[in-house]
């Protein structure tokens, strides 16, 4: 038997930097044969833009395959079991699978998918590489003592206090096998190194953390772990499975989908507008409209008046970067953005402060 194709899952959440790490991978990759799955929340298709944008020859466009019917942890077998075997009926068969979840999926119901028949004997996960955004967590945005989280759940069995966002983010380290502290450029020193030692213990035992800024990792670091996380999921628990479904039961995957958002705590919509005039008096708007509004997460593509390339625009908490990339070509002159947040968002209000 052939041995097994390894698949690196890349989690995080939103906007912690996983496109930014999996294109340094990308350009960095030396001749290995890297297939990408891609799953966004938000139909906007701006990561897989930004990939396949990128215009190295190594980020060809067949090998990125977007899964945007919803979150992968609760498509598995709608999206991603397909998705897999046809990328193993390539030929030649990719050297190594990448897989980015949403920045609101969980690990596990993803690492359990492959235990499925007709995926297990051909994949295994060679690891789970949880990236965190180093200056949100600093700032309180989620819980980070893991240890005293659970000791206090085991103490109360009413679990309505923790927010989605916190859940998901314990989620995300608990399924781990590498924890990368990203975004240390807006850490200090000191603050970088006692937040790896905070999730180093807050981790499985034996889970690497490491630190970096813009994902700037070696690949023989993040890839050829070796781990096999598919036969270890009782280590990995799950706190926010109360949302989900993940049957291993095929029968019954269809009855109660959320294929909108996938996460009924979250969601998601895009604002569209004529031109910008002004790049950076937009990106104050922007910026404003985030802090009105509790946004988690805005990004997109935006016209600027004049410009023949799109403007990146990409806005974390309060945080908002923007680029050129390339130019519209075909495409529209659009400007497009998607806008993530907890449910309950004034959509109104925030399309009308985007478009003013
Ligand atoms: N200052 C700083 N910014 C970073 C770093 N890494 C990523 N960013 C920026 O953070 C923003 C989000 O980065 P992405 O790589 O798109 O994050 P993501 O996790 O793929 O985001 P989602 O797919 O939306 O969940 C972008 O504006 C990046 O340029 C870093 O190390 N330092």
């Amino acid at each position: 038997m052939p041995a097994k194709i390894p698949a690196t899952i890349v989690t995080g959440f939103l906007g912690s930097g996983k496109t930014t790490l999996i294109r340094h991978m990308l350009q960095n990759a030396q001749g290995k044969r890297i297939a990408l799955i891609i799953n966004e929340f938000g139909d906007l298709g701006v990561d897989g833009d930004i990939l396949k944008g990128c215009g190295d020859e190594v980020c060809a466009k067949d090998d990125i395959v977007e899964l945007s019917n919803g979150c992968i942890c609760c498509t598995v077998a709608d999206d991603f079991i397909p998705t897999m075997e046809a990328l193993l009926a390539r030929n030649p068969a990719p050297d190594h699978i990448v897989i980015e979840t949403s920045g609101l999926a969980l690990p596990q119901p993803l690492v359990r998918a492959f235990n499925w028949p007709g995926i297990s004997t051909r994949v295994t996960v060679d690891g789970v590489v949880t990236v965190v955004d180093g200056r949100a967590v600093q700032d309180g945005q989620f819980a980070h003592n893991i240890a005293a989280v659970d000791a206090q759940r085991a103490a109360d069995d009413n679990l309505d206090h923790e927010t989605p966002l916190s859940e998901l983010f314990e989620d995300q380290i608990a399924c781990a096998d590498m924890i990368v502290v990203n975004k240390t450029d807006l850490l200090t020193a000191d603050e970088a190194d006692s937040l790896a030692a905070q999730l180093r213990t807050d981790s499985r035992d034996g889970v690497q953390v490491v630190k970096t800024s813009m994902g700037a990792l070696p690949v023989d670091v993040l890839l050829g772990q070796g781990i096999g996380a598919e036969a270890d999921l009782e280590s990995r628990h799950e706190i926010h499975h109360h949302h989900h479904h993940h049957d291993d039961d095929a029968d019954d995957h269809d009855d109660d989908h959320h294929h909108d958002h996938g996460h009924d705590e979250f969601e998601s919509f895009i604002v569209t507008r004529d031109e910008v005039a002004d790049a950076a008096a937009f990106a104050a708007q922007v910026s404003a409209a985030i802090k009105a509004n509790n946004i988690l997460r805005l990004k997109g593509f935006v016209a600027i008046t004049g410009k023949p390339m799109r403007m990146t625009l990409q806005a974390v908490g309060p945080r908002v970067e923007t680029y050129f990339d390339q130019p519209f070509g075909d495409a529209p002159r659009q400007t497009r953005l998607v806008v993530i947040g907890e449910a309950g968002l004034n959509q109104s209000a925030i399309t009308a402060a985007l478009q003013a």
